[in-house]
C-alpha cells in the first residue's frame, strides 16, 4: 500500500467520523481563562494541527484531551466514548497516544524495553499471569517483543534496540518516542512539537514520515507544531488558537491568508518571526 493510495488529496473532504471530538471546552486557572469555549474534532485518518502564538492555550488544550487536566466546562469524546473524566493512562488505553515536547523516555532502559513497557498496559495476562508465567503470558511477551522490534525497524532505529535510551542521538530519541506511542496501537497519535531541535532537512523528512505513519498504522495525527513550513505542508486542517479562543479553522491555504491569524502572529512581540513564516 502506498501513501498516495490512501492519503486524502489536497482539499479533499475529511471523514465525517471523528476520532476525537472536544465540545465547548473551557479551562480556568483561578481568574485566568486559558481555553475559552473551544470545540474541535480530529476526523478519522486525518492529519490536523493546532497552532497559535505563545500562551494561546495549545498545551492546556492538549492536556485536556490527554486527561492531564479536567476542563472547567465541556466534554471530550474519543471514538464516541466520553473520556472527560478519565485519567491519562485510561485515555491511552482507549486509543490516544502521545509524544512530549520535552522527550520523556526511561533513560536507563534499552530502546526495546522502552517500547515494551508501553505495551504492558495493553497486555491481558495480568499480575497472576506475570508471576506464574503462564503460557498466555509467555506468548504475549514473545509477541510484544516482535512488535517492539517491528516498530523500532519501522521508525528506523532497529539497530539501536539494545542501547540505553539516553545513549541514542536526539533524533533517534524522538523516533523512539513515536515507536513507543505506536506500541499502544492508538487510534489517534498526538505529537507535541515533534520537530523541535530538528534541522530543515530533518523536518522535511518528518513530514513524509507522518504521512506514512498515518497510512501504515491507520491512525489520525494531531500536531502542536511551531514550524510553520511543517504545519502548512503536513496538515489537512489547521485550528488556530489565540488567547484561549479559536480564531480560525480551515485548510492550510485559508489559514495562511486569514487576516485574524496574521494579526494574531504579527501583533505579538517575541514570537520569533511566526508572522513572516506564515
Ligand atoms: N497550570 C496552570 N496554572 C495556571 N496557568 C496556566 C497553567 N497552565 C497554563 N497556564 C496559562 O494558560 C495560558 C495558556 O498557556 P499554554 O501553555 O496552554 O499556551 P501555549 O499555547 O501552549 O503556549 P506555548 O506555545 O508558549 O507553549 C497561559 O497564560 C499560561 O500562563
Amino acid at each position: 500500500m502506498t501513501v498516495e493510495e490512501t492519503a486524502a488529496p489536497a482539499g479533499a473532504p475529511l471523514s465525517d467520523v471523528n476520532r476525537i471530538s472536544a465540545e465547548r471546552i473551557t479551562i480556568r486557572f483561578g481568574g485566568l481563562t486559558a481555553v475559552d469555549d473551544v470545540s474541535f474534532t480530529v476526523p478519522d485518518k486525518s492529519v490536523v494541527s493546532l497552532i497559535g502564538p505563545n500562551g494561546a492555550g495549545k498545551t492546556t488544550f492538549f492536556n485536556v484531551l490527554t486527561g492531564l487536566y479536567r476542563p472547567t466546562l465541556g466534554r471530550v469524546f474519543l471514538d464516541g466514548k466520553d473520556v472527560t473524566a478519565l485519567p491519562p493512562h485510561r485515555i491511552a488505553q482507549v486509543g490516544l497516544a502521545r509524544t512530549f515536547q520535552n522527550i520523556r523516555l526511561f533513560n536507563l532502559m534499552t530502546a526495546e524495553e522502552n517500547v515494551m513497557v508501553a505495551m504492558h498496559s495493553h497486555m491481558k495476562s495480568g499480575i497472576v499471569g506475570t508471576v506464574l508465567r503462564t503460557p498466555r503470558q509467555r506468548r504475549e511477551e514473545r509477541e510484544g517483543k516482535e512488535f517492539a522490534r517491528e516498530l523500532l525497524d519501522y521508525v528506523g532505529i532497529g539497530k539501536t534496540r539494545d542501547e540505553y535510551a539516553r545513549n541514542l542521538s536526539y533524533g533517534d530519541q524522538r523516533r523512539l518516542e513515536v515507536a513507543r506511542a505506536l506500541a499502544l496501537r492508538p487510534k489517534v497519535l498526538l505529537l507535541d512539537e515533534p520537530t523541535a531541535g530538528m534541522n530543515p532537512q530533518e523536518s522535511a523528512q518528518f513530514v513524509q514520515f507522518v504521512r506514512k505513519v498515518r497510512t501504515d498504522y491507520d491512525v489520525s495525527v494531531l500536531l502542536i507544531e511551531h514550524d510553520m513550513s511543517v504545519v502548512m505542508e503536513v496538515s489537512e486542517r489547521i485550528t488556530v488558537l489565540d488567547r484561549g479562543t479559536k480564531i480560525a479553522e480551515g485548510l492550510p491555504q485559508e489559514i495562511r491568508e486569514n487576516e485574524q491569524v496574521i494579526e494574531a502572529y504579527l501583533g505579538k512581540t517575541g514570537t520569533e518571526g511566526y508572522g513572516v513564516d506564515l
